[in-house]
């Protein structure tokens, strides 16, 4: 099986060329892949089929011929992954499924438009974020509260006043509100450290803790915004694995980045 690497502020991917849609990725398949010492390694994996062969998002396929069905490490499916629609874009751009510039990628929270830049970035619109609430979470025995942000995908954006860089999560198990959240949630936890600047470490829903997340970084764009008073404006996002630009605006949010590939080769077989 053909298998492509690649990344997006180290938010890491298996890239699964697909055309003709012939792969039945199953959650141990996908959960094999993602082995960090005994598969090939990663926070999820993007696997790029043809729009039009799958009935979950057929009506998009006039827009978008190419769908990033996304999986997380433990096998489990998300709605989006802003990380992750930026590196699929850098995928079809270099192996030259499309072509450079702006392109529409289906997705299941709808058709996401990716421009590729000069230097390397790729930027998304992410849609509008919704902001749904507030809700809790426990840290290591610390109580923290935060918004309830949809960005497709659930999220809970705490500004907290703990240095995120201190926190050990090495074997945290968010203990959040199932009621608020029954399908599981994205947890970002933030400081801001500069005029619209935040550091933020995340934990994901199906994957643990990440080294970024791009749907986490609009959450926490849009709570730290909150937290001043403001529904716009551009924050920078510093997360463990590098630096992300967000804008927000009346109608929506912009992510923006890098995304790179750093491996190909053969898997010898989906388990
Ligand atoms: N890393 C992604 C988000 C992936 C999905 C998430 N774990 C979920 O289950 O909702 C990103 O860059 O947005």
């Amino acid at each position: 099986m053909r298998f492509v690497k690649g990344h997006g502020t180290e938010n890491d991917f298996v890239i699964l060329p697909d055309a003709d849609g012939r792969l039945e990725l199953g959650h141990k398949q996908v959960a094999a892949l993602c082995d960090r010492r005994a598969g090939i390694g990663a926070d999820g994996v993007l696997h790029v089929v043809r729009t039009k062969l799958c009935a979950e998002v057929a009506d998009q396929a006039a827009e978008a011929e190419w769908f990033m069905d996304y999986r997380n490490a433990d096998g489990s499916i998300a709605e989006m992954c802003g990380n992750g629609v930026r590196v699929f874009a850098r995928y079809l751009v270099d192996s030259g499924l499309a072509g450079a510039g702006e392109l529409s990628i289906a997705t299941r929270d709808g058709v996401k438009r990716v421009r590729l830049g000069t230097a390397g970035d790729v930027s998304v619109d992410m849609g509008m974020p919704r902001v749904l609430g507030v809700s809790g979470v426990n840290v290591n025995g610390r109580d923290y509260q935060g918004l309830n942000v949809s960005v497709g995908n659930p999220h809970l954006a705490c500004v907290i006043d703990d240095p995120v860089a201190d926190l050990d999560l090495r074997y945290w198990e968010p203990d959040f509100d199932h009621e608020v959240y029954p399908a599981g949630v994205n947890i970002e936890l933030l400081n801001l450290v500069a005029d619209h600047t935040v550091s933020m470490r995340v934990h994901e829903r199906g994957s643990g803790e990440t080294r970024s997340c791009g749907t986490g970084t609009v959450a926490t764009a849009v709570a730290a915004a909150h937290g001043i008073g403001e529904t716009t404006g551009t924050w920078t996002v510093r997360v463990p694995g590098g630096t992300l630009t967000v804008t927000l605006d009346e109608r929506t949010s912009h992510l923006s980045g890098p995304a790179v590939l750093v491996a190909s080769g053969d898997y010898p077989a989906v388990v």
